[in-house]
């Protein structure tokens, strides 16, 4: 088993020993060291006896005592601070997991894993609430034209400006390449496509520095409301992809959302143009 985890600054001995403690777990370990505390003491006292010829249990009492009083310290504080780094390497793990490295926001995983427990809540009790899919408007001409580089410094303004569009409660992670989705808990149809309209216009605004000129794109945007007919959350991700997909095809830079209610029908219903 290995700790990639473990902080680099780290000495080679330290890490080596934290795969040994990991490998044999905590408790072992600590076993492991109370034995050769208590080894050592019954050594050295037996040395000093040896040493000074003869038997006296009040030597062998206080150099056992001596040595129980160093080793205890020195080994307490290396236990200590095995735990403190593999909490550390744990939570680190946790980020990783939970985590796009890119963006900073949560990844897909995560995402699904969070906003199905709120889906399936909302759903019970029919609550609002909303599913939107970004996608970042030609990006690939971003990319050939600045540089892989510049689109990802580009993609981490995007899921930064979209962040600081949303309350506590929304949910926003990357869903794929350059495509951000967000769950809005407790939020109706108009609130969303409102809170969309903002992202749009935000990230519109958006101008990234960038070899002493400035970068910027826009989204498109696919709102999916819940429905008391949705059969799944994947079921409301395909709706929300369907509605990108139709502002994709109106031209870009846009929030489109499908018309669900019989009144409007006939192609994406056009809500926010630009
Ligand atoms: N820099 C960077 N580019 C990415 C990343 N993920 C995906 N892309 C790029 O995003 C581009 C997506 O291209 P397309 O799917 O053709 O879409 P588009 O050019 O944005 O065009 P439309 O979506 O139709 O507006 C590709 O060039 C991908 O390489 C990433 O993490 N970093």
């Amino acid at each position: 088993m290995s700790t990639p985890f473990l902080s680099d600054s780290a000495p080679g001995w330290f890490r080596w020993l934290s795969r040994l403690v990991l490998r044999v777990g905590i408790w072992r370990a600590v076993a492991a060291i109370t034995a050769v505390v208590a080894i050592a003491a019954v050594g050295l006292s037996q040395g000093v006896i040896s040493v000074l010829g003869h038997g006296d249990r009040w030597i062998a009492f206080i150099s056992a005592s001596l040595c129980s009083v160093t080793l205890t310290p020195l080994l307490g504080s290396l236990i200590l601070r095995l735990v403190f780094e593999l909490d550390r390497a744990q939570k680190q793990l946790t980020i990783l997991a939970t985590q796009d490295d890119l963006t900073g926001v949560h990844n897909r995983r995560h995402f699904m894993a969070v906003v199905q427990r709120e889906w399936d809540r909302a759903r019970r009790y029919s609550t609002a609430s909303a599913l939107l899919l970004i996608d970042a408007d030609h990006f690939k001409r971003v990319n050939d034209q600045h540089g892989h580089l510049c689109g990802d410094e580009l993609l981490r303004a995007i899921a930064k400006s979209v962040g600081s569009s949303l309350r506590q409660a929304d949910v926003l992670a990357r869903f794929g390449g350059e495509e951000l989705i967000v769950f809005l808990p407790h939020t109706d149809p108009l609130g969303a496509l409102d809170v969309a309209e903002r992202i749009r216009e935000r990230v519109q605004a958006l101008s990234v520095p960038w070899k002493g000129s400035t970068v910027s794109t826009t989204v498109s945007i696919g709102m999916a409301p819940m429905r008391d007919e949705l059969p799944s959350l994947d079921w409301m991700i395909h709706e929300a992809d369907t509605a990108l997909y139709a502002a994709k095809s109106d031209g870009r830079n846009c929030v489109r959302t499908l018309p669900f209610e019989p009144s409007r029908s006939g192609g994406a219903f056009e809500t926010h143009r630009r």
